[in-house]
This record gives structure tokens, C-alpha cells and sequence, in this order.
């Protein structure tokens, strides 16, 4: 996404523990804005120590799932079982993005988007896993809107980007305003 908006960066592996820090949120029944934060800002935190002087940005999306938070399904039959549970109902994607400068957090924002599932026959479930299931597995969801995920929706309601995993044009705003980018 930054590649396309013509914004200079290089990645940086965080190695942090997204599962520990995520099952000790939700323990503390932690909301999943909290978690989706918390983990953006994990990562953030543990690149910006190793990089002073740059600015580092860290993402993490959640599904949240009638209270639920979903991880990413694993395999096939994963997501089958839980579109099957998703279809002909509303979930939400929320999107965190921090950045740090000098180990200090300067700015943080999660993106939070409203999908209604269709409610798909279990014929086209099948089709569509068959042809998607190697793209979509990155996906927390299991479906690529920009792909034919978006056949699964009858309704979006808020960013497209935060949907694809950041909110990147609050991100591009932030930049500009401080002058990191031209506009
Ligand atoms: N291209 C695309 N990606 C999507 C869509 N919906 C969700 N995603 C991606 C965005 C996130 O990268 C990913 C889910 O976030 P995660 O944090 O679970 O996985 P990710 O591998 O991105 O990062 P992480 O494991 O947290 O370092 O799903 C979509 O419609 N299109």
C-alpha cells in the first residue's frame, strides 16, 4: 500500500509475541480496539528502540465477530467454518497504526470498518475457497475485497485501506501535516 502511494520505506521485522500479548488482552476482556493498538504499537515500540531517528510505523488488524476476536484461519476448513458462521451477518475490521519516533509514541489511529456478509450457499462457499483459499489465507478474514471477496459482501461501511490492513490515508495525512511528505 505504501509502494503504491510513492512513500519511501523499508520493513523491518518485529518478532514480537502477537499471540501472548493477544491472549493476555483478551483475559482481561480487552476491547478489540485495544488489542488491535496494542499490538501495532508492540511492534513500533521494538523496531523504533533499534532505529533511532526514523520514524516507525506498526499495524495490526483484528476481526471482531459477535464480541469475538478472530485470528487468521489456518487452513482450509478453518475458513469455511468460520465464513459459514460469518455469512448473512455483520462483523468488523479494525485497523491500528502507530508511529514512533525515538521509542516515544507521536501518533496513533485504528480504522474501524463494518462488513455484511451475503448469505452465501454453501455451493458458492465451496467455489469460492477453491479458487481464493491461496490468496485469501492472508487475510484475517479469509476474503480479499479487492479480489472476488468482494462477491461475499452485500454492504462496507468505512475505509477501503483499513480494510486491506491500515489506515493508510489518515497515515499519508499525518505525514504530510508534519512535512515528511509533499503534498
Ligand atoms: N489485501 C487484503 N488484505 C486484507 C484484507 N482483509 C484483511 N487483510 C489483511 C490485512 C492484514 O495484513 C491481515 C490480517 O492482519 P494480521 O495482523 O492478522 O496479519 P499480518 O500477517 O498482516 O500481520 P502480523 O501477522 O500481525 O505481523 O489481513 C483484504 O480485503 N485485502
Amino acid at each position: 500500500m505504501l509502494t503504491n502511494a510513492a512513500v519511501p520505506f523499508r520493513v523491518e521485522k518485529a518478532r514480537v509475541d502477537e499471540e501472548m500479548i493477544r491472549a493476555a488482552l483478551q483475559s482481561e476482556d480487552a476491547h478489540p480496539r485495544d488489542i488491535a493498538d496494542a499490538l501495532a504499537e508492540s511492534k513500533a515500540r521494538k523496531v523504533s528502540h533499534r532505529n533511532p531517528g526514523n520514524l516507525v510505523l506498526g499495524c495490526d488488524q483484528v476481526l471482531e465477530f459477535e464480541g469475538r476476536v478472530l485470528a487468521k484461519p489456518e487452513s482450509l476448513e478453518d475458513a469455511r467454518e468460520q465464513l459459514t458462521a460469518m455469512r448473512g451477518k455483520r462483523h468488523r475490521l479494525l485497523s491500528a497504526a502507530v508511529i514512533y519516533e525515538d521509542a516515544e509514541p507521536i501518533w496513533r489511529h485504528v480504522g474501524v470498518v463494518r462488513m455484511q456478509l451475503r448469505s452465501i450457499s454453501d455451493d458458492y462457499l465451496e467455489d469460492y475457497l477453491a479458487r481464493n483459499w491461496q490468496s485469501a489465507r492472508q487475510s484475517v478474514g479469509a476474503y480479499k475485497l479487492e479480489e472476488e471477496g468482494v462477491r461475499l459482501f452485500e454492504r462496507v461501511e468505512g475505509d477501503y485501506f483499513t480494510v486491506l490492513g491500515m489506515p493508510l490515508l489518515e497515515i499519508l495525512s499525518f505525514l504530510t501535516v508534519r512535512g515528511d511528505l509533499k503534498s
